[in-house]
């Protein structure tokens, strides 16, 4: 079970304190956003670069951008630990996570909201993770999709079924009062952003979701 904080929440000016005070985490998740495929822009690889050389944690790079085909393996190539691409935008999906793969990162999926699991399903041979959104890619700070809790169940079960070592992973809005619901569906790897760097103690707050979602069943 691991917590990922999104650093979209964190202070860009000053990434590297932000990174050191999540060091109780287990990845910090990076949002690449390149106004085509979001409406948003944040960073790209050469910042992601510049915070590998200086996190205390892995990076968890989840890349809302276009042709995910073409430029994602360099996230790989540049020691990210685990790379999450947009099913949506990609063309040769199979193709780019053994590419991932064989740069050495996990290689994951991403699903909009309004994309539904199954047509992809055949996918989770190739896959480490299975990221279902919880709201719609683009901002930090939107409202927790309780209807996306059904899709995690499905991919779930899917990943029991098929005997893999594949994660399921929840991002958007998950919080103190939401992440109970994500692991009881049986998400394991949980992203949160303002509910982390929202917190007066950054730290603390990574360790109160830690508690929460080990206390529920799926991961007793
Ligand atoms: O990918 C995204 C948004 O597109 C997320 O990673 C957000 O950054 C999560 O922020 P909160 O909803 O937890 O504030
Ligand atoms: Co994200």
């Amino acid at each position: 079970m691991l917590i990922a904080p999104s650093i979209l929440s964190a202070d860009f000016a000053n990434l590297q304190r932000d990174l050191d005070r999540i060091a109780n985490a287990d990845w910090a998740h990076v949002d690449v956003m390149d106004y085509h495929f979001v409406p948003n822009l944040t960073l790209g690889l050469p910042v992601v670069e510049s915070l590998l050389k200086v996190s205390p944690i892995p990076l968890d790079c989840h890349l809302m951008i276009d042709d995910p085909d073409r430029w994602a393996p360099s996230y790989a190539e540049a020691g990210a630990q685990s790379v999450t691409f947009h099913i949506e935008a990609s063309k040769e999906p199979r193709k780019l996570a053994a590419d991932l793969r064989a740069a050495g990162a996990r290689a994951a999926m991403a699903l909009k909201p309004a994309t539904p699991f199954a047509p992809y399903e055949e996918l989770l041979d190739s896959l480490d993770m299975v990221l279902v959104m919880t709201v719609e890619p683009g901002f930090g700070g939107q409202t927790f999709m309780a209807d996306q809790l059904p899709k995690v169940q499905q991919v779930r079960e899917a990943v029991q079924r098929r005997g893999g070592e594949v994660w399921v992973q929840v991002d958007g809005g998950v919080s103190a009062t939401t992440i109970e619901q994500c692991a009881e569906a049986g998400a394991d790897v949980f992203v949160a952003g303002s509910a982390v760097y929202g917190a007066e103690d950054a730290a603390a707050a990574v360790d109160e979701l830690r508690e929460l979602a080990k206390g529920c069943a799926a991961h007793a």
